[in-house]
């Protein structure tokens, strides 16, 4: 490894410890070329974005900017007037970042290289506090706006597939297991629509009791029955007029008001509780369940004719255990509001991050951001794997698929897995897959066989 002479006192620095040391780093340092290319980047990139070094070494920051990685763009404004800038950004993640981009020019007096470093705000903040400077991070400090968070593959296929379905009324029926983002999802597409500009209005039909539940959607006219306000009420189908109304836990419905949705969906006009005026309404309904729709048909507790209207769009939100590449995103994620939300300033261990990745969530992203809240709020100043709950250690011990690999054939075998899954979840076809990965498509069609059964299904 080449020394560099004379950067250090009394030691020998090599290109790789510089390197190190840089990753050390906890302010992300990056640097961009004449072109707006990324050629370095340090470690600390993941935290704020989700993004390992070698995702983003390479890339345009135009394009990630484009992207939503981080808001708003500094890098334009630099090149143009050729002058370091400050500024204020957001990430994807929901890291606030006190960006600085200094331009380094060449003997023609282009822009040769920008050199970027963001250190994240909540610390510069808390340092502030300290210092008794006045300045502090309230929690009441406004929310920063954070998307739908992924890195997983099929997930973006599907954002990228309600972008397509945004200019239409359609109905959309979005299933999953408990804590999956089923509702994140529906505000995602609702605020994707052309309906954004409406009201987005949300009913979990699991949690209220029939008879109020029929009042609730309906309203009902002064009056209508024992108790009910004098004034009559607007039901939530009328409150959502323009914009989109969101059933969650569809599946808990009773039969009779499941027939008095469907005539909503069918006729776009229903009549309030008590009442006898017809009321027009423009809304879309986006559903969502836990539960296995198509299945309660057949056993008749859910009406056919409902499922079919609800299902003209059908989703499937995967689990967390079938999209790890999401854990880490989200964990830094859930760190970075709950630092904000109760401010802290708490580090999470590259272990602590990987153990999470093995384990299973069968609470899904809901189990990883409560657990997030409860490390910030429970451990010292690094969460580390002594702070994870023994129920999270225990599972992976008895489960071998989660486990660390006890041997390099079964890394390998697991490297191999992740490889070929990720390719065909982007190609889907083992054409495609074996030019991706540069292999023989016999041999592609083998391994798809062995790792990817259960993604052959290509409907959301
Ligand atoms: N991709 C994501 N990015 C950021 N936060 C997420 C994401 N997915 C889920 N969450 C968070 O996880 C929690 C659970 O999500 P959500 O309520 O949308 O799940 P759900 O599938 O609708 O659950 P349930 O079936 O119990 O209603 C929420 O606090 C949500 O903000």
């Amino acid at each position: 490894m080449k020394q560099l002479s004379n950067l250090t006192k009394n030691v020998d620095m090599t290109l790789e410890s510089l390197v190190k040391i840089l990753d050390y780093s906890s302010d992300e340092i990056f640097v961009l070329d004449g072109n707006k290319t990324i050629i370095y980047v340090n470690s600390a990139c993941e935290k704020h974005y989700g993004l390992k070094k070698e995702d983003v070494l390479g890339k345009s920051s135009v394009e990630l900017f484009e992207q939503g990685y981080w808001k708003p763009s500094l890098a334009p404004e630099v090149y143009e007037k050729k002058k370091p800038l400050f500024m204020k950004q957001t990430t994807n993640l929901g890291a606030e970042l006190l960006t600085s981009a200094i331009p380094i020019l060449n003997e023609n007096n282009e822009v040769e290289l920008v050199v970027t470093t963001a250190r994240e705000l909540q610390n510069y903040n808390l340092l502030k506090r300290n210092e008794k400077t006045g300045v502090s991070a309230s929690k009441h400090s406004e929310q920063t706006e954070i998307d739908l968070i992924t890195n997983c593959e099929k997930v973006k296929s599907i954002l990228k597939f309600t972008q397509k379905i945004a200019v239409t009324n359609s109905t959309v029926l979005i299933q999953g297991e408990s804590g999956t983002g089923k509702g994140v999802l529906a505000r995602y597409i609702h605020q994707t629509s052309k309906r954004k500009e409406g009201p987005f209005l949300t009913i979990n039909c699991a949690a209220i009791p029939a008879e109020l539940l029929e009042s609730e959607l309906f309203g009902y006219t002064p009056g209508a029955f024992t108790g009910a306000n004098r004034t009559g009420k607007i039901g939530l189908l009328e409150a959502a007029d323009q914009g989109t109304l969101f059933l969650d836990e569809i599946g808990e419905m009773s039969l009779s008001l499941q027939a008095k949705l469907l005539q909503v969906i069918q006729d776009k006009k229903f009549i309030p509780v008590g009442g006898y005026e017809e009321k027009k309404v423009d809304i879309r309904i986006i559903a969502a369940t836990n539960r296995n729709l198509a299945e309660m048909v057949q056993q008749r507790q859910f009406r056919e004719d409902l499922y079919y209207r609800l299902n003209v769009i059908d989703i499937k939100m995967p689990p967390l255990r079938e999209r790890k590449e999401d854990i880490i995103p989200l964990s830094y994620n859930f760190l970075h509001t709950f630092n904000r939300l109760y401010e802290m300033n708490k580090l999470i261990s590259q272990e602590c991050l990987d153990m999470l990745t093995y384990y299973s969530w069968p609470g899904n992203v809901r189990q990883l951001e409560n657990l997030i809240e409860r490390l910030v709020v429970t451990s010292d100043s690094i969460i580390d794997v002594s702070d994870l709950p023994e129920m999270i250690y225990e599972s992976i011990q008895d489960n071998p698929a989660l486990s660390p690999p006890s041997s390099l054939n079964e890394a390998i075998d697991r490297a191999k897995r992740e490889i070929v899954r990720k390719s065909f979840q982007k190609h889907k076809s083992s054409r495609k897959v074996a030019k991706d990965l540069k292999i023989s498509q016999t041999n592609a069609v083998k391994l798809i066989q062995k790792y990817c059964e259960d993604l052959r299904d290509h409907s959301f």
